[in-house]
């Protein structure tokens, strides 16, 4: 897919960055035990994008998403999430361009002692533009749209693990944000609903044109993205040699899937 595209006054078509990272670096700890998790990331992620963040344990990914989530705060560099910069910002700063993110997590994070219904008005909570019964409306009709019309009354410890993920799958989107950070969304589904779980995700993202960065070791769900980037060691690869490595796995996979049927 190419990525969304703004014309200027002079005609000029030019992608619109929803994500920019420049010369980011990120150190955990102090001292002696200081240790440098991200090395010199650029990166620029169009609106409506999906793309896939795929490495081996320990490569930086998540530390990454979790600074453009806002749940850390990025030391040097620069990190612009909808234009807005946030090293050196302020913490009410962070909190909005948190706001501004839908987030889905490897293990579903829903509150058990809520039902689907519920937990999907959570997502609109933060907002605050809403009545009740608007975030109700919209609850119901979201778990609709993924699939669970029948299951709004349902508590967590009811569900499928499929189910639970497409729960939080509405939560994040319920509120319609310009970007979704989604960590491992896959790793806790078998083959199937995993499958199910991020084309459900794609559609929605097109449909409600929102640019989705993904972390994922699951190699059976590269296809569904626009582009793949790769990291190492706290470094992100160049583009050429994602797309290779990107490549290399999706034939892995299918000698896999292959393997498997036999
Ligand atoms: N809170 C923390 N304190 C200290 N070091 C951390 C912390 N979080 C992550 N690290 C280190 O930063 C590096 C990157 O970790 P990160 O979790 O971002 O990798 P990852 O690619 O997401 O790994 P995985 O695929 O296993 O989730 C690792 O060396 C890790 O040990």
């Amino acid at each position: 897919m190419n990525p969304v595209s703004i014309i200027t006054n002079n005609s000029t078509i030019v992608p619109s960055s929803v994500i920019q990272v420049e010369h980011l670096d990120h150190f955990f700890g102090e001292g002696t035990l200081k240790k440098q998790a991200l090395f010199d990331i650029n990166l620029s992620i169009n609106a409506g994008e999906i793309v896939i963040l795929t490495g081996p344990s320990g490569s930086g990914k998540t530390t990454l998403l979790s600074l453009m989530g806002g749940l850390r705060s990025p030391q040097l560099g620069s990190l612009r999430m909808l234009n807005t910069e946030l090293v050196g910002a302020t913490k009410a700063v962070a909190v909005e361009a948190r706001r501004s993110c839908g987030y889905i997590f490897q293990a579903h994070n829903l509150h058990s002692s809520l039902t689907a219904q519920e937990n999907v008005m959570m997502g609109l909570e933060v907002h605050g533009a809403y009545s009740r019964s608007e975030r109700r409306n919209l609850a119901v009709n979201m778990l609709a749209v993924v699939g669970l019309a029948e299951r709004t009354q349902y508590y967590p410890a009811d569900l499928s693990g499929g189910q639970k993920q497409r729960v939080a799958i509405a939560r994040a989107l319920v509120s319609h944000p310009q970007i979704v950070l989604a960590d491992e969304p896959t790793a806790a589904l078998d083959k199937k609903s995993g499958r199910d779980v991020v084309e459900l995700m794609q559609k929605l993202a097109k449909e409600q044109g929102c640019t989705i960065l993904m972390v994922t070791h699951d190699n059976r769900i590269l296809d569904v993205a626009d582009r793949i980037i790769y990291m190492e060691d706290g470094h992100l690869i160049d583009q050429a040699e994602s797309v290779a490595i990107a490549g290399s796995l999706h034939t892995n996979e299918a000698v896999t899937s292959k393997d498997t049927n036999c």
